[in-house]
């Protein structure tokens, strides 16, 4: 996963600090230079790293923490802190209301993601009832309105284009029209890729933001992007008002750090990850649940949400009873391990539990546990069949 390389240097940081018998001045140094050099090396802005290496310090102050404090905590809550800071600027994305129409625009660099990002944007809240539409104001790109085209009709969902207009902008304001007069109450317009550089495409851009008044511009950005990442970002948050990111590709092997440093850059919350090419591999985005898997923090409440769903409601008490008077058979067994299988990759699962960064639990690893798990539940199949037949 992106950015686990990361997570894991951090944690192992943490870790080493841990197994001093003193953290003095010292100790909390060599940690920070150690998160320090991983941030950089995994492409994190240095003004970036330097902020957050001084608000650590500035929140760590070892000379005033009474002795009996748990020190090791307090540095890795401010670790904690600080990487959630760089990930939500605090305060909220405008959030579109069901049946109210609101547009939303689409922007980013070439290849970010944004054609198949608009439509698994719309294809996800159509799932939850609303009534999405899409634009294609990409006239830049040849085929990126076919290409738009065939996701929305795979989606079901209405789409607006032209294969011979080449203005954006009369496009797009075109098709804003067109689906408000049809209810249509998210109406997403795309746009074309652009790099700073290109003068034209950016006030291309802010032309198709002056004549369409989005409810909220989305800034997405692959989670590739190295080095040049902030500065792309800032251009892009000069000329619209970005007011939300989506991180796509989070399924890759990326450092990522890029990918943190934009986002510093346009002060919006991230609202969606993208991790997968298709149409639902898409999940909305939770700061504190996220660093805290990062760091091999465990995230419990997302552990129990998944146990809530794969456990069904009525069964819940029954199990508890039958757990809290040890009558813990065989067949429970092979329920619960059922149950682990409907939970989700088990690299997913395991990232909930303390102790566990993904970088421990790489892609590649995790078909093999699958595996191994789907092993034991046809052994375990068996097994049952076989007592409950004697
Ligand atoms: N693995 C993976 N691939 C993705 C994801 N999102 C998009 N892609 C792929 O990235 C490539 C580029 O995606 P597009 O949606 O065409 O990107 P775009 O930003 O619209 O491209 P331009 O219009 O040229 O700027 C495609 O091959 C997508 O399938 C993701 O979350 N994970």
């Amino acid at each position: 996963m992106v950015l686990a390389q990361l997570g894991g240097s951090i944690s192992r940081a943490i870790q080493q600090m841990s197994n001093a018998t003193i953290i003095d001045e010292k100790v909390l140094n060599e940690c920070l230079n150690e998160i320090t050099r991983a941030l950089l090396q995994a492409d994190v802005q240095f003004k970036l790293v330097r902020e957050m290496q001084t608000n650590i310090k500035k929140i760590v102050n070892l000379d005033d923490l009474a002795a009996g404090h748990n020190k090791r905590r307090i540095i890795q809550q401010a670790i904690f802190n600080e990487l959630c800071k760089i990930l939500d600027p605090g305060k909220p994305s405008f959030t579109p209301k069901k049946g109210k129409p609101s547009v939303i625009m689409f922007v980013g660099l070439q290849g970010s993601g944004k054609t198949t990002t608009c439509t698994k944007y719309a294809y996800y809240h159509q799932k939850k009832g609303w009534k999405p539409a899409l634009v294609c104001a990409d006239t830049f790109r040849a085929g990126a309105f076919d290409q738009l085209k065939q996701n929305a009709t795979k989606a079901k969902i209405p789409f607006y284009g032209s294969y011979t207009e080449s203005d954006p902008v009369r496009i797009a304001v075109e098709g804003v029209e067109t689906f408000k007069k049809e209810n249509c109450d998210l109406i997403i317009v795309d746009t074309s890729g652009r790099h700073k550089q290109e003068a034209a495409l950016f006030e291309e851009m802010r032309q198709v933001s002056e004549a369409t008044n989005p409810d909220l511009v989305i800034f997405v950005m692959d989670s590739s992007i190295g080095q040049a990442a902030f500065d792309q970002a800032q251009a892009f948050k000069q000329s619209v008002s970005v007011g939300a990111v989506i991180v796509t590709k989070m399924d890759g092997h990326a450092k990522g750090g890029g990918a943190l440093s934009a986002v510093a850059a346009t002060k919006s919350p991230v609202i969606f990850i993208g991790t997968g090419e298709h149409m639902d591999e898409f999940e909305v985005f939770d700061v504190k649940p996220f660093v805290s898997r990062l760091l091999g923090m465990g995230d419990w409440s997302g552990f129990m949400d998944k146990i809530h769903e794969v456990v069904p409601m009525d069964q819940q008490p029954e199990l508890l009873q039958k757990l809290s008077e040890g009558n813990f058979t065989l067949r429970i067994m092979y329920e619960q391990f059922q149950n682990i299988l409907k939970m989700g990759p088990i690299g997913q699962v395991f990232s909930m539990l303390p102790g566990f960064s993904s970088e421990l639990m790489p892609k590649g690893r995790e078909k093999e546990s699958q595996a191994k798990i789907k092993r034991y539940m046809t052994m375990m199949d068996s097994m049952t069949n076989e007592v409950l037949c004697s």
